[in-house]
């Protein structure tokens, strides 16, 4: 494959409503997608870096950077085998797992529409439709929470993951318990704002049937995740956490999570995503399929890895309008709290271009 051009498209999208984490407040989606020109064909791919470093040490003015500093005179320098062939040429730059993961994806998309396969075919879907859950922010205060919450459980969603932070964890978790009833599927992500300092704290999340409890450390106390684990019944599910496949694989020899939420750009793309999926696979370790605010760019992508057999628990692979008004590719709409996998080439969805040059928020960058 050769690639003519990188064109990186820096758009803005309003949310519907504000998304508060325990690392703050975001109101709009300020998303860098690559749009790639080959031999065979155009690809798209979304980079879910934030517009901060907040999540990650990531954003999007970085990504742009080491794009435009590093990563695309190495895809663009000569012929590539293919999206196989990213991850190999891209080593040399440290981390940077989401720039990353947004040229591959792009490039995948064109080789895999110029090849008439689909991105589920080509991980080895084994569903045509997933479970989907949804996430929901820290609110002002109860009756905001439970009104979002009835909304989203009255649309069908089959799980509903909570943000928690110090101050804000058992009473809107005794309260969403209460009007899902007993044997609703409830989860919660604490986005590294606890310390081992809460271990007592957070063994009282016990007594509301939790399906996991996501990420509640910072990234790098992977051991202190397993001192946690031993210590309250509430499984431990990493996210920030889990870079690669090797990490999971240690964090899961250390106990240190007994489910893992599998994110495409934080692994550095989706390939490596499915082989993060197979090494769980075979530990016997569930995983679910998270979500960065994705446009149905990435969210097309995300529900195809969420067909495989492995992905056991719903996801964050929520309907378009979970998050905007309108969306760059056709919706994705619940139906029975499940999103179909698209069946065709690539993404298998039609990026609206007429919508990136609308929503962009500066001239693209043209790489060559
Ligand atoms: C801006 S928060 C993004 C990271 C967060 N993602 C979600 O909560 C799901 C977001 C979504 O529905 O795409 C997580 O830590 O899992
Ligand atoms: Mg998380």
């Amino acid at each position: 494959m050769r690639i003519h051009a990188i064109e990186l498209h820096r758009i803005g999208m309003p949310l519907v409503r504000p998304f508060e984490t325990s690392f703050g407040v975001q109101t709009s989606r300020e998303v860098l997608l690559v749009h790639v020109r080959t031999d065979v064909g155009d690809g798209w791919g979304e980079c879910v870096a934030g517009v901060d470093p907040f999540y990650s040490s990531e954003y999007v003015s970085a990504v742009e950077d080491v794009i435009r500093s590093y990563l695309a005179q190495a895809l663009l320098a000569g012929p590539i085998g293919g999206a196989a062939a990213v991850a190999p040429l891209l080593r040399f730059v440290v981390g940077h797992r989401m720039a990353k993961a947004a040229l591959e994806a792009a490039i995948l998309d064109a080789q895999l529409r110029a090849d008439g396969v689909s991105f589920g075919s080509h991980f080895g879907a084994t569903r045509d439709r997933v479970d989907c859950g949804v996430s929901v922010g820290i609110s002002p205060n109860i009756p905001t929470l439970l009104d979002e919450v009835q909304t989203y459980i009255d649309q069908g969603y089959k799980r509903i993951k909570l943000k928690i932070k110090p101050g804000w964890d058992l009473e809107p978790v005794a309260a969403v318990r209460d009007l899902l009833g007993a044997g609703g599927l409830l989860q919660v992500d604490a986005n590294t704002a606890y310390t081992l300092d809460d271990v007592a704290h957070l063994r009282e999340l016990d007594a509301f049937e939790l399906l996991l409890i996501e990420q509640p450390f910072v990234e790098e106390d992977i051991g202190a995740h397993a001192v946690l684990a031993r210590a309250i019944e509430t499984p431990v599910c990493l996210d920030e956490s889990i870079v690669t496949t090797s990490v999971a694989v240690d964090a899961i020899e250390q106990g240190a999570t007994s489910i893992v939420n599998i994110k495409a750009g934080r692994v550095g793309g989706y390939l490596e995503a499915v082989r993060m999926h197979g090494a769980c696979l075979t530990r016997g370790i569930p995983v679910w399929c998270g979500g960065m605010l994705e446009t149905g760019i990435g969210r097309a992508a995300n529900v195809a890895l969420a067909a495989l057999p492995g992905f056991t628990l719903p996801g964050d692979t929520s309907a378009s309008d979970r998050y905007f008004a309108e969306d760059l590719t056709e919706p994705f709409v619940l139906e029975e709290g499940t999103l179909p996998v698209p069946t065709g080439p690539g993404t298998g969805v039609t990026v609206r271009e007429a919508l990136v040059r609308d929503w962009a928020l500066r001239d693209p960058l043209v790489l060559r």
